[in-house]
């Protein structure tokens, strides 16, 4: 007798499948977490949270730490500590804190001083710490980029951290399929950065929302493993909760070797790649949404906006509100042109630059610069750039570039040569845009303010940003360098080999990466910002002054830009609420045309917007804190950004969802007018200040539970402990490699080796001489 029959499923279903700890009839899911990747932003009020709780980190073995976003990119030559080495003080005590963080929880941790070091989105892949079939997670929305790997990879937010860090899980419920197939050659000039924007324009930047797309077809079939990762990364700008790609051949061979893969063709490997050749969607599959994009429409794309949506061909011309049917993007675009200083029909490359940056997590990888490198070759940028900086990915990628001679092409060309970071894609260091400056840059937004206050930003490839240094002007590549083929059609080698740096004893080994176990348990630090360890206000029955927004796809970079997510703390943020708009440029004077300075929204507890997307963008908590910090615990809105609507939550707030039409009208008219709503979570009905119902909404039951009784998810997850701890021992039994058994095992009885170093070579497969010195 032939078995049921299941049904097709995804390559998105098949992981979710192999991690769920526990299902609730409600579609709520315990999802167990394989990979947790830490950085010094988004951290320090989880860990905060543990120690207040008395927790510990159930799993340091599957994490994995490092300092990317605050650094300057400077020469390290001279670093003694963090400390003494981070000028700016609210940097430096992020990036303190989390050395103290993971000395405190004992946590595996690429520090200022290891070549290891970089952004956290590129270090993960080069260990391979990543790997297919795997969760992984971070507190940045850019985790999807390790979904090229075939592993489900989202960005959560500080309270999600801080579940992962408790439990080693995350509550959850299952996203949609969606499917976007490029098939195709890629012309010349054109690489994996361009499908990706091109993608987004076709889509939009809330095309993916709630749905996790699985890119396919030929096209992406012969990418990279480094051009896979750059469109995944750029999933989260398509507004998709994740991006996937099914492991492959191309994938095999990228993590042979790596020091936190398998050790290659062991018993363990062989059984690793077979289960990861199984992780294809089955060939009837379905998928909810399906997009297919054919490769010879795709050429050379650059944004002109401020939405990574606003994207055009190098050859076309900037667009202008006449050029959008919908009422809110036309508005969308006047607004954009006015930030961007554009003038509808000009021609692209008629737009003059300021500064070129080549780095960020999406193409600060071996493969980018090489790609660069090629344009630049025995070139000069252009006189009137005030600046071309290149900022590699890791301490591993800088030396890989380094040993093949394209620092020198890049600075006898006149570029900056730094180090590793996530440096001007946020300016989070002082690597910023002065108002007006624009630039060229690789990196993956361009909202308002994004690399710098009044900062205009155009996005492209590496390859384009490089011509554009050279132009001085947004450039076409394939008139500078006709003969540029993409870079992303190579089938990689292992050619960015991984290294153990200054790991030569296991003395060594245990200074770097075991904190003593005693430590764990180091008793709560005082403090008054609330923590998930705190529990949760409860929210039941809201009335107040609601403020009108009619801006679509309000990110949230605007609703707390960068400069305020310095903080260790989750108070005191009501201040930075939409800071660029608030407050007149330069001054701390208010804007008196902003609806926050206005009466009676001043006092609002309620925000509603008529445009959709409210909170796409970065992961950042801070968010939601500045919000409730203000006053506000309640959003309305047509549609948002998946980290941020979660991200409200976790804080006992309520974002609704009300799609356009009459009711969000009707609201809409009552907080223009001044009027208080009242918002009735248990009735699930919004009434006007007379009582009268005007809306009904929805809400997930299992949500509506924790808010109305204030429940803390940490603990509710603790309850689960046993079967947390019974889906453990299966994941070693059929998964052995996902137990960390690099840096840090679980049950180790002495110091681990590192195993599977390799030696490093270029991509000639010349040895490297050892050592690189800062
Ligand atoms: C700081 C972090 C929360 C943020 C993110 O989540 O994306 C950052 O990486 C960004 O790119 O804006
Ligand atoms: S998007 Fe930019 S700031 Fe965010 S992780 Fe990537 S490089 Fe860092």
């Amino acid at each position: 007798m032939p078995s049921a029959v299941k049904p097709p499923q995804t390559l998105y279903d098949k992981v979710f499948q192999d991690h769920i700890v526990e299902e609730k009839e409600d579609g709520t899911i315990l999802l167990y977490i394989d990979r947790h990747l830490v950085h010094e932003v988004t951290s320090p009020q989880a860990f905060e949270g543990l120690r207040n709780a008395g927790r510990k980190v159930r799993r340091p073995d599957c994490t994995l730490a490092t300092v990317d976003h605050n650094i300057p990119t400077s020469s390290r030559k001279n670093l003694t500590t963090t400390a003494k080495f981070i000028e700016e003080a609210d940097s430096r005590t992020q990036c303190v804190t989390l050395e103290e963080n993971v000395k405190d929880f004992g946590l595996t941790y690429f520090g200022l001083g290891d070549k290891r070091q970089g952004i956290v989105h590129i270090i993960g892949p080069e260990q391979g710490f990543t790997l297919p079939g795997t969760t992984v997670v971070c507190g940045d929305s850019h985790t999807s980029t390790h979904g090229a790997f075939g592993a489900l990879a989202f960005g959560i937010g500080t309270s999600e951290v801080e579940h992962v860090l408790a439990t080693q899980t995350l509550i959850t419920r299952r996203s949609k399929n969606m499917r976007v197939q490029v098939d195709g050659q890629l012309a010349p000039g054109v690489s994996s950065k361009d499908i990706i924007l091109h993608v987004i324009g076709v889509i939009g930047t809330a095309g993916g929302t709630g749905a996790v797309i699985e890119f396919c077809g030929s096209a992406i079939r012969s990418l990279s493993m480094e051009a896979r990762m750059s469109i995944c990364n750029m999933s989260i700008e398509a507004g998709a909760r994740a991006g996937m790609v099914a492991p492959d051949q191309i994938t095999f061979d990228y993590l042979k070797g790596r020091p936190l893969a398998p050790k290659p063709d062991s018993p363990e490997w062989k059984k690793a790649v077979a289960y990861w050749s199984s992780l294809k969607s089955d060939e009837d599959a379905k998928y909810d949404i399906d997009v297919f994009i054919d490769c010879k429409d795709i050429a050379p794309t650059v944004s002109w906006g401020t939405s990574p949506q606003d994207v055009v061909p190098i050859t076309g011309v900037v667009p202008g509100p006449d050029n959008f049917q919908d009422e809110n993007k036309k508005k969308a675009c006047i607004r954009a042109l006015e930030y961007m200083g554009l003038t509808p029909g000009t021609p692209m490359q008629d737009i003059t630059l300021d500064k070129v940056f080549i780095g960020s997590c999406t193409n600060a990888r071996i493969e980018d610069l090489r790609a660069a490198a090629r344009v630049v070759e025995g070139k000069k940028i252009a006189p009137n750039l005030k600046r071309a900086m290149i900022v590699p990915g890791s301490g591993l990628v800088k030396r890989q570039a380094e040993s093949e001679g394209l620092d020198k092409i890049f600075t006898d060309a006149g570029f900056e040569w730094r180090e590793a970071g996530c440096s001007m894609c946020l300016g989070m260091n002082p690597d910023i845009l002065s108002p007006q400056e624009r630039c060229a840059s690789t990196s993956n937004r361009n909202f308002e303010g994004r690399q710098g206050a009044g900062g205009r930003t155009h996005l492209m490839s590496p390859v384009m940003a490089a011509a554009a240094a050279i132009v001085g002007k947004l450039a076409d590549v394939r008139k500078l360098a006709p003969q540029t083929t993409s870079a992303s059609k190579s089938s990689p080698k292992v050619e960015l080999n991984a290294h153990t740096e200054d790991i030569e004893s296991d003395d060594d080994l245990d200074r770097l990466l075991d904190a003593p176990a005693d430590r764990q348990t180091r008793p709560a630090n005082s403090t008054t910002a609330p923590s998930s360890g705190a529990g949760m206000p409860k929210f039941t029955t809201l009335r107040g002054f609601a403020a009108p927004f009619e801006i679509s796809n309000i990110d949230t970079d605007a609703i707390i830009p960068k400069q305020f997510l310095k903080t260790i703390k989750r108070s005191g943020l009501g201040t930075a609420l939409f800071h660029a708009w608030r407050y007149i440029p330069g001054t701390d004077k208010e804007n008196p045309d902003f609806v926050l300075n206005q009466e009676p929204y001043r006092k609002a507890k309620i925000l509603v917007c008529t445009g959709p997307n409210f909170g796409c963008g970065s992961s950042r908590e801070h968010a939601p804190w500045a919000l409730l910090d203000f006053g506000i615990t309640c959003v309305i809105a047509p549609s948002y950004g998946d980290i941020f609507f979660n991200n409200t939550f976790k804080n006992g707030m309520l974002p609704l969802i009300i799609p356009p039409g009459e009711a969000l009208n009707a609201i809409a008219a009552e907080a223009k007018a001044g009027r208080e709503i009242e918002v009735d979570l248990p009735a699930q009905v919004i009434r006007d200040a007379e009582g009268k119902e005007i809306a009904k909404f929805e809400v997930e039951e299992f949500r509506k539970h924790c808010l109305v009784n204030g429940l803390d998810d940490i603990g509710l997850t603790m309850a689960s402990a046993d079967k947390i701890e019974s889906f453990e021992q299966k994941r070693t039994r059929e998964w052995p490699w996902l137990d960390g058994s690099g840096y840090l095992a679980r049950h180790r009885s002495g110091p681990v080796k590192v195993d599977a170093v390799p030696v490093p070579t270029t991509n000639r497969g010349e040895v490297i001489k050892e050592p690189l010195e800062w």
